[in-house]
């Protein structure tokens, strides 16, 4: 009689050397070895030691690190996006296509059962004639892809969309809230630019989803439903529905002392807190404008900021006497804090986000209320979904240039966070949040 087949799986791992994508997926892994399942985790030798400290399962998960090419136009020794600026990320793109060997060896000798990736659309070619099954993870909103990287967005290399054509959704679309205003369809049109040697990041990511063998996705039923369905129907195969699969590995540690100090001196939910991710660097003067806005709430902040562009410290950014102003009751720190645990100190209770994916499901999982300021793309489909469709956020109003000032940004604080005010008042007891309860998210399917 046949052996019967071990319900524990090995599955390689191989994200986008990015640290929003391949956190994310080691998040994943951490979840899919509680279930036993054992986990090699491809990666550029640089994101080892940074990744290491959240691994929760080394018995289980292994880390294997790739060798990164040099491409021409790259600083010598990249290795990835977080080290060079946006508009060199395509030849980062080359660089991981140069690994496709290196993949293929490895992928050989371990002979998973599932290999998960995102950006490398030749993996089925290694794959499928191996019998292992690939699973396309994507670690952007499902409103993101369902927008713009699906069949029914009609792309042709040689004749590009206009702006006009490309903030108008694909046929089908099944959402009228989370949509692009006129001025904001440019941030759609990297689409079709070409993304790694010969091919468009429109053609990368759809030629990957079309030929995997089943998507996932980092969402669930309660906040994408339509859109997932939509997913579907668009690429006639099961997507699987991850939730949000948050660290928690960050939970387990301590906030550092200075700032839950700090924090304790203020009353419970007082203090409003906010970051814009580990990528966008404000131009000074929307910088300045956003800290006087913090200073005119009168509430006390909390603001971590990279220095904007053209500085070195957020400190010689500052306006004019601003420090004297708010001392004692707002901080302006130009490091990394530790954001999931900032949230959730007590004393926090609004959160000024750009609404990166990551940001977003730790807005939505905490008990802040959430002001929103994207700048990038997905993180505008995020934001409509939030405010205009689950209606659980305010939108800082901007003008057309994207410009947004320091009353506008007071004005979006004070709804959220003000006792009296529609959106953020207090009920009997308690502070009443703006509507949100998802409770233990709902997905489609679940890799058990
Ligand atoms: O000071 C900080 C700032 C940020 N963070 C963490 O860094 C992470 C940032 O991730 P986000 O996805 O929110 O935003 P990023 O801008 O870094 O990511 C980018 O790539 C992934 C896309 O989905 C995002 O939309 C895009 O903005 C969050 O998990 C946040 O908790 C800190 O821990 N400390
Ligand atoms: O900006 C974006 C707007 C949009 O509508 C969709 C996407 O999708 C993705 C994406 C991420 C992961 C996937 O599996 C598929 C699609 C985006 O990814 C980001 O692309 C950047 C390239 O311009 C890259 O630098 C960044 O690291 C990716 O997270 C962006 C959008």
């Amino acid at each position: 009689m046949a052996e019967p087949k071990s319900s524990e799986f090995h599955i390689t791992m191989f994200p986008w050397f990015a640290f929003g994508h391949m956190t994310p997926f080691l998040h994943l892994s951490n979840k899919l070895a509680e279930r036993g399942h054992r986990i090699s985790f491809l990666l550029p030798k640089k994101a080892k030691p940074q990744l290491e400290h959240l691994n929760l399962h080394p018995n289980l998960i292994t880390f294997h690190t790739l060798t990164i090419p040099h491409v021409e136009g790259l600083p010598p020794a990249t290795e990835t996006a977080s080290e060079i600026p946006i508009f060199l990320v395509s030849h980062l793109a080359t660089a991981m296509d140069l690994t496709r060997h290196q993949v293929e060896s490895a992928i050989n000798d371990l002979k998973p059962d599932f290999v998960f990736h995102d950006f490398s659309h030749w993996i089925t070619e290694i794959t499928s004639p191996l019998g292992i099954k690939s699973i396309h993870y994507n670690v952007v909103s499902a409103a993101s892809l369902a927008i713009a990287l699906v069949p029914a967005r009609k792309i042709d290399k040689d004749k590009p969309l206009t702006e006009a054509e490309l903030m108008h959704p694909p046929a089908g679309y099944p959402s009228s809230s989370v949509v692009l205003r006129p001025h904001e369809a440019r941030s759609l049109t990297f689409l079709e630019l070409e993304f790694g040697s010969g091919l468009t990041f429109f053609e990368r990511i759809t030629t990957s989803m079309k030929q995997c063998d089943a998507i996932a996705v980092r969402t669930c039923l309660e906040v994408e439903e339509q859109l997932c369905d939509y997913m579907r129907r668009q690429f006639e195969k099961p997507i699987f529905l991850t939730g949000p699969v948050l660290s928690e590995a960050a939970a387990t540690m301590p906030l550092e002392d200075r700032w839950a100090k700090w924090l304790d001196g203020f009353e419970i939910g007082s203090v409003v807190y906010c970051a814009f991710g580990s990528q966008y660097i404000l131009e000074k003067s929307q910088f300045q404008e956003l800290v006087l806005g913090f200073e005119l709430t009168g509430l006390p902040f909390f603001i971590a900021l990279k220095p904007p562009s053209g500085t070195s410290t957020v400190e010689e950014a500052l306006p004019e006497g601003f420090e004297e102003r708010v001392r004692g009751r707002g901080v302006v720190y130009g490091g990394w804090v530790q954001q999931p645990l900032m949230l959730s100190h007590p004393s926090v209770g609004g959160f000024v986000s750009h609404c990166g994916f990551g940001s977003m499901w730790e807005s939505l999982m905490s008990d802040c209320q959430i002001v929103l300021v994207p700048h990038l793309g997905d993180q505008i489909l995020n934001t409509r979904l939030l405010a205009d469709e689950l209606k659980v956020a305010v939108e800082v109003e901007r003008e057309e240039s994207g410009w947004f000032s320091k009353e506008s940004l007071c004005k979006a604080i004070k709804s959220v966070m003000d006792k009296d005010s529609e959106v953020g008042g207090y009920g009997e007891e308690e502070p009443r949040k703006v509507e949100r309860d998802i409770g233990k998210p709902r997905t489609y399917e679940w890799l058990h």
